[in-house]
């Protein structure tokens, strides 16, 4: 892969981003964002109440972020962020900005020469009995395991076109970070 870009670590609440992208960022030596930590004080307080977010909601957080990658990026440096980003328009938003939130074609702000961010996402998959068994042991976060059926019903797995890596939430992490590593495609 050709740096400078963005892995996105992505999937729904409990599958594992924040350890993941971490771990990668370390490996490879870049800087780690984690997409938690912008959320907006509503947000957070909308979720801690247990009502889950709408398109309203995190299409400013999502703009905000594209933004912060935009700059990094831009002054030469590579970066890991995990981030939910449970909709295609939302990883759409983080490559491309604002736009791509009111696009609807394939390569959305492509011809309007929004900037594009080289990027491979990297899709945590497991099923909801494995990773609500993960979230009911974690401790201290703001995150209702109460919400996480609703991460599912708004999910929307990468597919081609997209430039992406799926991997199962079963397999150990020590796995994970290298098979990353090997397997890193920028476009
Ligand atoms: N591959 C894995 N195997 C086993 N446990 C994991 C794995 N990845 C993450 N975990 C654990 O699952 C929980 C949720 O992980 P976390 O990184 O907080 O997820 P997220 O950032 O997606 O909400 C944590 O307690 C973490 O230690
Ligand atoms: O888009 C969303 O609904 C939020 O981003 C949501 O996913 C939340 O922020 C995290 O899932 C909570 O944090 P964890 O993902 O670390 O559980």
């Amino acid at each position: 892969m050709e740096p400078p870009g963005v892995v996105l670590v992505m999937g729904v609440s409990g599958s594992g981003k924040s350890t993941v992208g971490s771990l990668l960022a370390a490996e490879l030596g870049w800087k780690f964002y984690d997409a938690d930590d912008y959320h907006p004080e509503e947000n957070r307080k909308k979720m801690g109440k247990g009502i889950p977010l709408n398109d309203q909601d995190r299409i400013p957080w999502l703009c905000n972020l594209h933004d912060i990658l935009l700059r990094k990026v831009s002054s030469g440096q590579s970066v890991v962020l995990a981030c939910s980003a449970l909709k295609k328009m939302y990883r759409n938003i983080l490559m491309r900005g604002e736009g791509a939130a009111t696009q609807n074609s394939e390569e959305p702000g492509e011809k309007e020469g929004f900037p594009k961010l080289k990027l491979l996402v990297v899709y945590l998959n497991g099923s909801f009995e494995v990773i609500s068994g993960r979230l009911a042991k974690r401790k201290g976060h703001f995150m209702p395991p109460e919400l996480l059926q609703s991460q599912f019903d708004t999910l929307e797995p990468p597919s081609a076109p997209e430039n992406f890596l799926a991997l199962s939430v079963e397999r150990s992490v020590s796995e994970m970070i290298p098979f990353i590593v090997d397997n890193m495609k920028m476009k």
